[in-house]
């Protein structure tokens, strides 16, 4: 399956930009005039003061990023919790003979391009470079990745599996010969040309292959990315190759081949000019993401936690921001005399805030009941998901290493009751956090099973649910000698058929209604992971924030329907952008 950014692809544009010292600029759009450094035509309007709402990964680093790029202004950030993070949270136990890091939220990162690289970035910048912890490429979390069908794991043959293993595990394993035998029971099904529609990604690749290949296969990726369900979700938004190959291929067999074989290679231009201009402004970033090659995932010492502490430090730091906890926002609305976002909060000292402009990081829901002008974002919903982690003392109580296994939607209810989605074997998956011998499991509950419930179980029934499903599944039933549940409500969005429309109108909706003082980030719009988050933090926060161009920009530019695909060509070496594809 072809990935949601052309990863590799990108890579090798990287391999090849570390060994020139210039890549070559794209013909398209020389590099001054790109969305990253587009400079005002004229003044006429000067910003005061900046507002950052929401305190999670993507407000921090919104907030961060603006203090770099305006270091005179006064920027706000307003948290309506007690403490910033969002979900990004990690929480320390002392367990007799060491320590172990549960993560509360999202535990690993990963050095995809170009949103790892802006991530990694920050971690640069933020000095927390020696304190990575990394799970390498060869390590038997990157190279075990389990289903469990229908009662056992199974283990999914990655890239550098043997044709014989391949075949051997189609053979054996119900998993694999269902799903393939399906489709050589639908051979003469007959693939519609595209029509340019969005479909949910079960519906695209149910054209190719078979409804039990997408629920067998596909369907627990996408547990284990949004916990949403493989027949609700975007394929515009989760896989653009795909549709994009087939619309320029006339289908997706000879899309795939041609980028398979073909020296050009197409990526979306938004990616392709952001790894230019960072490459650019970042030249010492090229050794670091050498430095990354091998590596599958990473994390930090202290876990992730230890990222969002750092940004909370350094913005404490600076005198010119200010972090405005317990603060809630009761109201948002453009001043049109002023031409400023007015905010109602309920903070005695600073009822009615005035910004220049703000940017919005928090879920596309709470923002749509702040600015009703922004209704299509009312549809962007979101799952909840419960974390349990439990820590054995035993070091070899699983039956296998890896990174753990993912349910599939095939798996009928009666056989999954506790609407598992799938359990990460965290000693595995990221080694080195914990000092204890032992061993740390997570096992995910919910997601979308739990869309039409009105309540969720409690950590004492979480915790029990937990535990039969690892007994079940795995024959642990030894006593945990720590553990750790939380719920996260509402905390992944989901890219419904549709979304990237919704973000259109939602663009459109931003500029007539906000006029450029009001821009949205973080996960509601273009990605879920941390990645994607401080990505969208740093294009947000990058934009101008003023000059005759400010009125236009939202945050959602690039993200709506029919986005720029460019075409890359390597040319003695170096990379040259210069076809557009629509
Ligand atoms: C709250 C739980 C989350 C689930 N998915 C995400 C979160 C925060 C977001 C996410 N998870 C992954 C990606 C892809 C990018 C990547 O880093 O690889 C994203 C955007 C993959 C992933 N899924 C799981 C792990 C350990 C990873 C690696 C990265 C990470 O730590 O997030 C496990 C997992 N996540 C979820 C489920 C249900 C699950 C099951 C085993 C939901």
């Amino acid at each position: 399956m072809a990935p949601r950014h052309p990863e590799n692809l990108l890579e090798v544009l990287l391999k090849q930009c570390y060994l020139q010292p210039r890549c070559a600029a794209g013909q398209r759009r020389p590099l001054h005039v790109s969305r990253y450094t587009t400079q005002a035509a004229h003044e006429y309007h000067k910003p005061d003061s900046f507002a950052v709402l929401g305190g999670g990964i993507s407000g921090l680093a919104s907030a961060f990023y603006l203090s770099k790029k305006h270091p005179d202004k006064k920027i706000t950030l307003y948290e309506q919790s007690s403490r910033v993070g969002g979900w990004v949270q990690s929480k320390k136990v002392d367990v007799g003979d060491g320590s172990i890091v549960f993560e509360e939220g999202p535990r690993t990162l990963r050095c995809t391009m170009p949103n790892g690289m802006v991530a990694l970035d920050l971690i640069r910048q933020l000095g927390l470079e020696n304190e990575i912890l990394r799970t390498k490429k060869d390590a038997i979390a990157a190279r075990n990745r389990f289903i469990y069908y229908p009662d056992h794991l199974v283990r999914v043959p990655g890239p550098g599996s043997s044709f014989f293993s391949i075949l051997s595990a189609v053979i054996r394993e119900p998993v694999f010969r269902e799903s393939f035998t399906s489709i050589l029971r639908e051979p003469f099904k007959t693939v519609p040309s595209a029509a340019g529609e969005d479909e949910s990604v079960g519906s695209f690749l149910e054209r190719y292959t078979s409804t039990v290949l997408v629920n067998n296969l596909v369907s627990p990726l996408l547990h284990g990315i949004y916990a949403g369900d493989v027949w609700k979700l975007s394929v515009n938004s989760i896989f653009p190759m795909l549709p994009f190959l087939e619309r320029t291929h006339g289908g997706l067999l000879p899309g795939a081949l041609d980028l398979l074989f073909s020296s050009e290679k197409p990526a979306l231009e938004r990616d392709t000019d952001l790894i230019q201009h960072l490459l650019q402004e970042q030249p010492t970033l090229r050794g670091q993401l050498l430095e990354m090659k091998d590596t599958s995932v990473f994390t930090l010492k202290g876990g992730l936690g230890s990222l969002v502490t750092r940004l909370e430090e350094v913005l404490q730091q600076n005198k010119n921001v200010v972090i405005r906890k317990d603060a809630q926002i009761e109201a948002l609305e453009l001043n049109r005399t002023m031409d400023t976002i007015q905010l109602t909060t309920n903070l005695k000292d600073e009822p009615k805030p005035n910004h220049a402009f703000a940017i919005s990081t928090l879920p596309a829901q709470t923002l749509a009941k702040l600015a009703p002008e922004l209704d299509s974002l009312n549809d962007v919903h979101s799952v909840t998901v419960m974390i349990v982690s439990l820590f054995f003392n035993n070091p070899n109580v699983l039956p296998a290493n890896g990174f753990g296994y993912l349910i599939p939607q095939s798996i009928p209810l009666e056989q999954n009751p506790e609407r598992a989605l799938g359990v990460v074997f965290d000693s595995d998956a990221a080694p080195g956090v914990d000092t204890a011998k032992g061993t740390k499991v997570t096992v995910m509950l919910g997601g979308h099973w739990w869309d039409d419930f009105s309540s969720y179980p409690d950590e004492e029934e979480g915790m029990r649910m937990a535990r039969t499903v690892l007994a079940r599944h795995l024959g642990i039933v030894d006593e945990p000698i720590a553990n750790n549940v939380r719920l996260l409500k509402n905390c992944l969005p989901q890219y419904t058929v549709g979304h990237q429309a919704r973000l259109g109108r939602t663009h459109r909706d931003l500029q007539t209604s906000f006029r450029g003082r009001l821009r949205v980030a973080g996960n509601s719009y273009g990605g879920v992971g941390i990645n994607d988050c401080i990505r969208s933090a740093y294009d947000v926060a990058m934009l101008p924030t003023e000059g005759s161009y400010f009125d236009t920009y939202t945050g959602l530019n690039n993200l709506g329907p029919n986005p720029q695909w460019v075409k890359f060509k390597m040319v003695k070496r170096q990379v040259q952008v210069n076809t557009v594809t629509k």
